[in-house]
């Protein structure tokens, strides 16, 4: 019987549909899962795609395999996989394999590596995204682990990922944790790019009045230009739902408490750690935590707000509402390019940290198709990147820098009438704070220094010598240097 090229272990969503991709591209896959109704499932529905072999047990799919073995696992992340891991590599050999396509932590993963390193198995940890049908259609793949492993599995990886303008959404992003800390990273950026888009919604439904069929119709409008990309064409979608059962727009009977199964905190508690400012999916994290704070929002919901309906352009002034429409749309996308600057000043940071050498060109060519936060912007990206001397943050990049200073007014009203009209929009208003932060020619955080001497002697430098020093506050308030 011919052996198969690759294994995959865990048969929900995401590895059902990558085993069906490689089947469908004339690999033989070898599948198992747990449960052993899942593998039935797969085969009952969709064995005519291509080659499986079924199997009960790790062992059987590990005697079904080619060397060296290739197993990938796409299961529940954390202890599921420590444990699957343990399934697995006592029946390996030397130079085997082992991907791990779940959202691990990349810390888990760098310790996974560690491990199997000596016990000569390669510990791949590979960032995958695109959600169900990019597992099945072409995910964008982010392959972390040895060079030697990319050399064996890339090709595979390679054929079942996206491809844009010829070229495969995947690419061996660095060893250890790499390709994982790169995922983190990419669902940070994506909780931030979706809190953007959910604020730029609730403007035009709240201070406009529109509804959320008149809204799809503008995403679907904006999804034509610079802000075009896969989270703009599905916002169009979810927004043009109706309720079966109550014939309302969806998005008014689903619950407004946003959930999260925790990359976006882990992005944060790392850019934390680093001290790299990512206040863009700071907010989004703590937007989803806040909505899901039934108790507080109920404690609160009778503190006053801003008297009579927001200050918006009447229903007959069609001009000014198409300007306040243009106004958020230049909002959102210089918010965009503030959290993207971020998330990849975070993989910068975390590259140089973990000694990964992480290609940032590389990296947003091939988030340009398979994955959620796939766009058009991101080729802009990458020829930033490409450049002879690549920019600082991506904010200077002619490109960036030109739109930023074409949305700014825009922005800024944008922020104004949210505040005024008493609708949150955090995301919009971090991000130009954040702007606003990196063109001041002086930071207050001057008094800051000063205050910390004050009560805590933790002394300053001046800006106008060098050295540390300290003000006698206690005593005479005369300067010392220490
Ligand atoms: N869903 C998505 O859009 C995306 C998910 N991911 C990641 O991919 C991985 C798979 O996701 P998804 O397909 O949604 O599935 P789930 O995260 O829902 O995990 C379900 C799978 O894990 C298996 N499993 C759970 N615990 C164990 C265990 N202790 N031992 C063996 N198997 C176990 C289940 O087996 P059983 O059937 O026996 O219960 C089942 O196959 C996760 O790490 C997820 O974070 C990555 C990108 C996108
Ligand atoms: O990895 C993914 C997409 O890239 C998953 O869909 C992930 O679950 C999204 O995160 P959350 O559930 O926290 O919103």
């Amino acid at each position: 019987m011919t052996k198969a090229r690759i294994g995959v272990t865990g048969l929900a969503v995401m590895g059902a549909n990558l085993a069906r991709n490689l089947a469908r591209h004339g690999h033989t896959v070898a599948v198992h899962n747990r449960s052993r109704y899942r593998t039935d499932a797969l085969l009952k529905e969709y064995g005519h795609e291509g080659e499986f072999v079924a199997c009960d047990t790790p062992e059987e799919l590990v005697a079904a395999l080619e060397r060296p073995r290739r197993v990938l696992i796409m299961v529940k992340a954390g202890a599921p996989t420590d444990a699957v891991i343990e399934e697995f590599a006592p029946l390996l050999e030397p130079g085997d394999m082992l991907v791990d396509g779940g959202n691990a932590h990349f810390l888990d993963t760098r310790r996974r590596e560690a491990a199997l390193r000596e016990r000569g198995i390669h510990f791949v940890g590979t960032g995958v995204s695109g959600g169900e049908e990019g597992a099945l259609l072409g995910p964008s793949i982010m392959p972390g682990g040895s060079k030697e492993s990319y050399e064996a599995l890339g090709p595979l990886l390679e054929d079942i990922a996206a491809k844009v303008d010829g070229v495969s959404c995947c690419t061996h992003i660095g060893p250890d944790g790499a390709g994982h800390f790169v995922k983190m990273v990419h669902n940070g950026i994506e909780y931030a790019d979706m809190q953007l888009i959910a604020e730029a919604y609730d403007l035009l439904r709240q201070v406009l009045g529109m509804s959320p069929a008149e809204i799809a119709d503008v995403f679907e409008e904006w999804n034509r230009g610079e802000l075009s990309s896969y989270l703009i064409e599905i916002t169009a979608e979810v927004l043009r739902q109706v309720d079966a059962a109550t014939g309302r727009p969806l998005v008014d009977v689903i619950a407004d408490r946003a959930e999260q199964k925790g990359t976006g905190r882990w992005t944060v508690q790392n850019a934390l750690e680093l001290g790299v400012p990512v206040s863009g999916i700071a907010e989004a994290v703590f937007a989803r935590s806040v909505s899901g704070h039934t108790e507080l929002r109920r404690a609160a919901r009778d503190l006053p707000g801003p008297e009579g309906a927001p200050q918006a352009p009447p229903a007959g002034d069609r001009e000014g509402r198409a300007e306040f429409v243009e106004d958020v749309r230049r909002a959102l996308y210089a918010s965009k390019i503030i959290a993207y600057a971020q998330g990849f000043d975070q993989i910068r940071a975390g590259s140089a940290e973990y000694g990964w050498d992480v290609d940032p060109g590389a990296l947003a060519t091939i988030w340009r198709g398979g994955c959620i936060i796939r766009a058009v912007f991101l080729d802009r990206i990458r020829e930033a990147y490409e450049q002879e001397s690549p920019p600082v943050t991506l904010l200077t990049a002619p490109l960036f820098a030109e739109a930023l200073g074409l949305a700014q007014e825009s922005w800024r009203r944008v922020v104004a009438t949210a505040a005024g009209a008493g609708v949150p929009a955090p995301g919009f208003s971090t991000a130009l704070a954040y702007y606003d932060s990196l063109r001041a020619g002086r930071l207050p955080a001057a008094l800051v220094q000063g205050l910390r001497d004050f009560f805590g002697a933790h002394t300053y430098q001046r800006s106008d010598r060098e050295g540390t020093f300290h003000t006698l506050w206690s005593g005479d308030r005369t300067e010392i240097e220490v």
